[in-house]
């Protein structure tokens, strides 16, 4: 666990970047800090690895204030990514990712397999690994950046609007094979972006800071949107957040009605739907209300793992669920 204790941070000519922050962020967990330009996140994120001091308070790392260890034994426990990825522009791509093992012992043979492994994890196959980084797109030297992070194994990765230099299409195959790998690898990791959908995607826990370095709420993304802390907070997640949470409520309880409801449903030989968008039991209820609010007729087909049809739902058979819900769990 990576824990603030009443951090502040003076920079010289007075301007307080962040204010008495006490912030923990759970071990094997994504903790997303977001806010709007300028509020301290990048300064905070700095103070993980020392690249800041504290004015006052502590960070601490399982217990060990950061200012007490070795800097450098510190930073091969913390990947760090940049916006832009950061990439050594004179060395290849498969360099790039293993200069780090290959400084921390590794032989340069060793370094280099693993490298490409961990290239092909990030989704870039072996014909990147000869090229330099500026024969690359934006979206693949961000791969290139998060494998050369992820190189030496840290237990921690720091990441500085990892994603924000990337088109939006880009940026959503970054998030997705972000997720993946999370998954897989599970690593403490404490994020910077100023896009708070981002936050909500990619956030196990999420970190709203407001101007003059002030903590305005933590919580799960869930929780945020629910219950905005402030009426700064509900403005910063969007006005439509009542609709964005329903992101995190599934499908799985939607009571369904008989396919034979609808007299035109055009199924195909293995009984799937054909010209009806459809969801399965383990989609979001945001998905099941998108695809309803573009049908022509209102509706969306629910369909088993094989995509199978099974059932249907209309438009206000989801408002009803939904304020059934609400009385459920005020
Ligand atoms: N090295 C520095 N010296 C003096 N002031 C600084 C320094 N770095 C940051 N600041 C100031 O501290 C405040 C917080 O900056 P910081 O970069 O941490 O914010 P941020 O939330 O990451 O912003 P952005 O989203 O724009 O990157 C700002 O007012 C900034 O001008």
């Amino acid at each position: 666990m990576i824990t603030f204790e009443d951090v502040v941070k003076v920079y010289p000519g007075g301007s307080t970047a962040v204010d008495h922050l006490s912030l923990e962020l759970p071990t094997g967990k994504t903790t997303v800090l977001v806010g709007p330009s300028g509020c301290g996140k990048t300064t905070s994120l700095r103070m993980i690895n020392r690249m800041v001091r504290p004015t006052s308070g502590r960070v601490l790392i399982d217990g060990r204030d950061v200012a007490e260890q070795d800097e450098a034994l510190l930073r091969r426990g913390i990947g760090y990514v940049i916006q832009h990825a950061g990439l050594f522009p004179h060395r290849t791509v498969l360099d790039n990712v293993a200069t780090v093992p290959m400084l921390l012992g590794r032989t340069r043979k060793q370094a280099r397999t693993d490298a490409l492994g961990l290239l092909e994890r990030v989704g870039l196959s072996a014909e990147f690994a000869k090229r330099y980084p500026a024969q690359l797109s934006g979206g693949q030297q961000q791969r290139v950046g998060v494998a050369r992070a992820l190189a030496a194994d840290p237990p921690i990765m720091v990441m500085d609007e990892p994603f924000s230099a990337v088109d939006p299409v880009v940026r959503e195959g970054l998030h997705r094979e972000f997720l993946r790998l999370q998954k897989d690898l599970g690593k403490t990791i404490a994020m910077v972006t100023h896009d708070i959908d981002e936050a909500i995607k990619l956030g196990d826990v999420v970190a709203i800071f407001r101007q003059g370095g002030r903590l305005a709420q933590v919580g799960t993304p869930r929780e945020v949107l629910a219950n905005p802390a402030d009426d700064f907070v509900a403005e910063f997640v969007g006005r439509d957040r009542g609709l964005r949470s329903l992101s995190f409520e599934s499908a799985a309880d939607l009571p369904v009605r008989p396919l034979s409801e609808v007299g035109d449903l055009e199924l195909d030989d293995a009984g799937r739907p054909v010209g009806y968008g459809s969801f399965t039991r383990a989609d979001s209820l945001r998905l099941v209300t998108d695809l309803a609010i573009i049908s022509p007729a209102g509706i969306a087909v629910r369909v088993d793992a094989e995509g199978v049809a099974d059932g249907i739902v209309r438009h206000h058979d989801l408002v009803d669920h939904l304020a059934a819900r609400r009385r459920e769990q005020p």
